[in-house]
């Protein structure tokens, strides 16, 4: 079984090329890929397939709204083996790997995903880097929230980017204080507000164009980066400084990437990098249940 590995702003994915949907990727086998000491360590799992040899398998029940049968799909599993409707790192990185490796000959094409179609450009690419933009979709407004994080209570705002968000811009936060932050363990959150669980981003406020965040992704723990993250950090942060469309720069852990909202509708655009391809051992994959 081939792999190849890479990451967006260092949110890091095993990619399994598998157009004929053949892999059963199982959460106990996701689980064992991603783990760092065991496995061969991820933030998730990105199967590359067409949309139409997924539904024909069965992975897919349906196709989600604007995605053709002939169209390329991101079958994204988190590090724990659960499904996620949407990555936007991994899009930006499983575009750069389908560029690279010629399978596909255009620079904009549509990624599907469980949120839906993603329209995504590669402005310019070589086997190792990429700089892609995804185009991210609606930002949907949820309403008020809390998340908690040892003993302090953040005040967020629920933003749907295809999967949930709970974004908390702290007015009294700088770069050094988010830096401090011990996100080990999970933030609390409302479970009847976020009945499906959610990602939390810690943001500091907007200053000069940007903000500095942090993020503790549902399904991962703390990651680098989390791209759906960083368009749900800069719609808060446009929000609490009295706008809704803007341009944002998002400067994470693994690196920074730019988000612009422009009506509502979201495009993030920021680099990618392929690190190392091989072969997953049959037995041991096999000895995984
Ligand atoms: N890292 C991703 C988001 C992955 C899914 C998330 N953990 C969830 O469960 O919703 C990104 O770059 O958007």
């Amino acid at each position: 079984m081939e792999f190849g590995k890479g990451h967006g702003t260092e949110n890091d994915f095993v990619l399994l090329p598998d157009l004929d949907v053949a892999i059963d990727l199982r959460p106990e086998r996701v689980a064992a890929l991603c783990d760092r000491r065991r496995g061969l360590g991820a933030d998730g799992v990105l199967r590359i397939a067409k949309a139409g040899a997924l539904q024909t398998a069965g992975v897919l029940d349906s196709l989600p709204d604007g995605i053709g049968s002939d169209d390329w799909f991101m079958d994204y599993r988190n590090a724990d083996g659960s499904i996620a409707e949407m990555c936007g790192n991994g899009v930006r990185v499983f575009a750069h790997y389908l560029r690279a490796h010629g399978l596909e000959e255009r620079d904009a094409f549509v990624v599907g995903s469980r949120a839906g179609a993603r329209p995504t450009t590669v402005h310019s690419f070589d086997r190792h880097s990429g700089d892609v933009t995804v185009g991210m979709g609606p930002v949907r407004d949820m309403g008020s929230s809390t998340a908690t994080l040892g003993g302090r209570v953040f005040d967020g705002i629920g933003i749907d980017v295809g999967n949930p968000h709970l974004a908390c811009v702290d007015a009294n936060l700088d770069a050094d204080g988010l830096a401090a932050l011990d996100l080990t363990a999970a933030p609390g959150f409302d479970p009847g507000f976020f009945p499906h669980g959610v990602n939390v981003e810690i943001v500091t406020p907007l200053r000069d164009g940007g903000v500095d965040m942090r993020v503790h992704e549902r399904g991962v723990g703390e990651t680098r980066s989390c791209g759906t993250g960083t368009v749900a950090a800069a719609a808060a942060a446009l929000r609490s400084d009295g706008h809704s469309d803007g341009v944002v720069v998002v400067r994470i852990p693994g690196g920074e990437v730019e988000v612009r909202i422009d009506d509502g509708v979201a495009a993030l655009r920021g680099p990618s990098v392929l690190v190392a391809e091989g072969t997953i051992d049959d037995t041991w994959w096999g000895s995984l249940g």
